[in-house]
């Protein structure tokens, strides 16, 4: 199942609010558009979010119909900066922009229609490479997999979170393709629920076995011995090896922490920012309360109260036994090892 691709000149999506009932394309012809699905999470995920803004900015200098190299530049740095702000946590969205641009102030050509090849052809490698680091991520984390492990993971960090194969859920498959036996227990991860709708699907797609619980069952499903470790993804790491995940990642660490469980992050190097000293500096979107209030667009919480809905949190370094990145394993002190990565 593609997450997306380029097609007739467009950016097709596989809207990802209406799985798993229903598996339904979305054509973005327009910046806009991109942007729309990706505020609205018909695309998500760090790597796939970066992939697709990186398309939307080759819509964007397209419709702006620049006439020469001066106009085009100033069109791709106005389109980034509007994309880049769909979405803040996700560092992949800005590397991603910022690569396209680089790109395009390296390269000497002048003529519209070879510079928006040039992005374009950016924006295909940025897809393609993101699944070969995915499979290298696999083959580096299944490593750190034992036979038989019951694996528990928070939100949806698979084949939909990336251009494909996953972070996380990579790992988790690249230890089923070694013939590891694994099964999963996702989180269902309020309030979007993407543990439940997404994680879970991915998992009966590739018949390996999946429990959902709801986030609150966690603990008990640790105190209970049923869990050998967690494997998470990440929106972003700063240079002390915090990270920002899916909100409720850090109650899982924590807990993890409590029963003596391995903490895995997985995430490609492209999500590590050593920019930042900590995850202090790590901008949290907040979203719309009625993600909290209604389920399925019906009231789920009186009318009239406050709601908090930061979609990330930040899990401290301490807690985490190790990241799996394409390039290797960095265990800590995560200043030293993730500057060799
Ligand atoms: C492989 S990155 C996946 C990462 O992104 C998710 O957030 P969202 O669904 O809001 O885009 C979640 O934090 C996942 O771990």
């Amino acid at each position: 199942m593609d997450t997306m691709r380029w097609e007739d000149d467009a950016l097709v999506l596989l809207d990802q609010t209406k799985l798993p009932a229903v598996v339904e394309y979305i054509s973005c012809r327009d910046c806009d558009s991109v942007a729309g699905a990706i505020r609205s999470l018909q695309v998500r995920g760090a790597p796939a979010i970066g992939a697709a803004a990186a398309y939307g900015l080759v819509l964007g200098v397209r419709q702006a119909q620049p006439e020469n190299r001066t106009e085009f530049l100033a069109a791709a740095e106005e389109t980034a900066r509007f994309l880049a702000a769909t979405r803040p946590t996700a560092v992949n969205l800005a590397w991603a922009l910022n690569r396209l641009l680089t790109r395009l102030r390296a390269s000497d050509a002048a003529d519209p229609q070879e510079l928006t090849a040039l992005l374009l052809a950016e924006a295909h490698a940025i897809c393609g490479e993101d699944v070969a680091a995915n499979k290298r991520m696999g083959n580096f984390g299944r490593e750190l997999v034992p036979p038989g492990a019951r694996i528990l993971t928070h939100c949806n960090a698979g084949a939909l979170a990336t251009a494909g194969y996953g972070t996380a859920l990579g790992v988790i498959r690249a230890a089923q393709e070694a013939g590891k036996h694994v099964s999963v227990y996702a989180d269902e991860t309020r309030p979007l629920l993407q543990g439940a709708r997404l994680t879970a699907w991915e998992m009966v797609q590739e018949g390996i076995p999946v429990t959902v619980i709801t986030d609150n069952m966690a603990g008990y499903l640790m105190a209970r011995g049923m869990v050998d470790l967690v494997i998470v993804g990440a929106d972003r790491i700063a240079a002390n090896g915090d990270v920002a995940n899916k909100i409720g990642t850090y109650g899982v660490a924590v807990l993890a922490k409590e029963h003596g469980l391995p903490f895995y992050v997985a995430a490609p190097v492209s999500t590590i920012d050593l920019s930042l000293d900590s995850g202090a500096d790590i901008p949290i979107e907040e979203r719309a309360p009625e993600e909290v209030t209604h389920l399925a667009g019906r009231p789920v919480a009186a009318p009239g109260v406050r709601v908090w809905n930061p979609a990330f949190d930040v899990t401290p370094a301490r807690l985490v036994t190790a990241i799996i990145t394409d390039r290797g394993v960095a265990r800590p002190p995560y200043r030293e090892s993730l500057k060799r990565l």
